[in-house]
């Protein structure tokens, strides 16, 4: 096919969502996917629980790995209140670009900073480049078998302080073993496990959210 299914999901939102409505942009992005073609956001069910967990935890910096087309990228930002922002990683740069426009079109771009760039590269240089002391909200859906070393990594880099959140999607499928046994074996982790249902599916997936305690 010519075009890409990203470049067909953004065209979707152009033509069925309004600039600066987020809720239309993510409800364009559900009906296609829902309707047309599967795609990897994390959809409008795990979506809800992402939202709950946003809201609870009402937080100032939300790191965001895995951008693919922004649908989460929206879905968090559109809670966050002024001044708060959402750093999200992406290291696709197709991806990145059709994310960049979805962003866009939902009216955010000034609560997203939108990083083209593999995570293991970029959170040693958050700190630095960003100004950012701890993240308050870290949204791991990037590569499954990066969710545990790239939480060792913002551990090392003092990125996760005492109240930081994670919330982690996939941890079922495709699953997240290592991570899943890391954060649930840990003394300084509370976590609990949210069952829902892989996107746009009746497959079983959840997402989990764990407290960091302080060392
Ligand atoms: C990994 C992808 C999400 C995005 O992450 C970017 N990425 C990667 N590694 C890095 C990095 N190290 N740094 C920055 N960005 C990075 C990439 O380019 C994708 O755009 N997500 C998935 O693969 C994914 C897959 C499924 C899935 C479930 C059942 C099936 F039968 C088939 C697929 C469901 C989901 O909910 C997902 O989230
Ligand atoms: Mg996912």
């Amino acid at each position: 096919t010519r075009t890409s299914r990203p470049q067909r999901i953004l065209k979707a939102v152009q033509r069925k969502a309004t600039v600066g409505d987020p809720q239309s942009v993510i409800t364009a992005i559900d009906h296609f996917c829902r309707h047309r073609e599967w795609a990897m956001n994390v959809g409008d069910e795990k979506g809800s629980i992402l939202d709950s967990v946003v809201n609870e935890v009402s937080p100032v910096t939300v790191l965001e790995l895995g951008t693919y087309c922004g649908y989460s990228t929206v879905r968090i930002a559109r809670l966050l209140p002024p001044g708060a922002c959402v750093i999200t990683l992406e290291f696709n740069p197709d991806y990145a670009a059709i994310a960049r426009q979805v962003i866009k079109w939902s009216g955010l771009e000034d609560k997203v900073q939108l990083v083209e760039g593999a995570s293991g590269d970029c959170i040693p240089w958050m700190k630095e480049h960003f100004g950012v002391q701890a993240f308050d909200l870290v949204f791991l859906d990037h590569w499954k078998e990066r969710y545990l070393p790239d939480t060792k990594l913002l551990e090392e880099c003092g990125l996760i302080q005492k109240g930081t959140v994670l919330l982690a999607d996939n941890v079922i499928c495709p699953g997240t073993p290592d991570y899943l046994e890391y954060v649930r074996n840990s003394p300084r982790y509370n976590s609990h496990y949210y069952r829902s249902h892989l996107e746009y599916t009746k497959a079983e997936d959840g997402l989990e959210k764990s407290v960091f305690l302080g060392y």
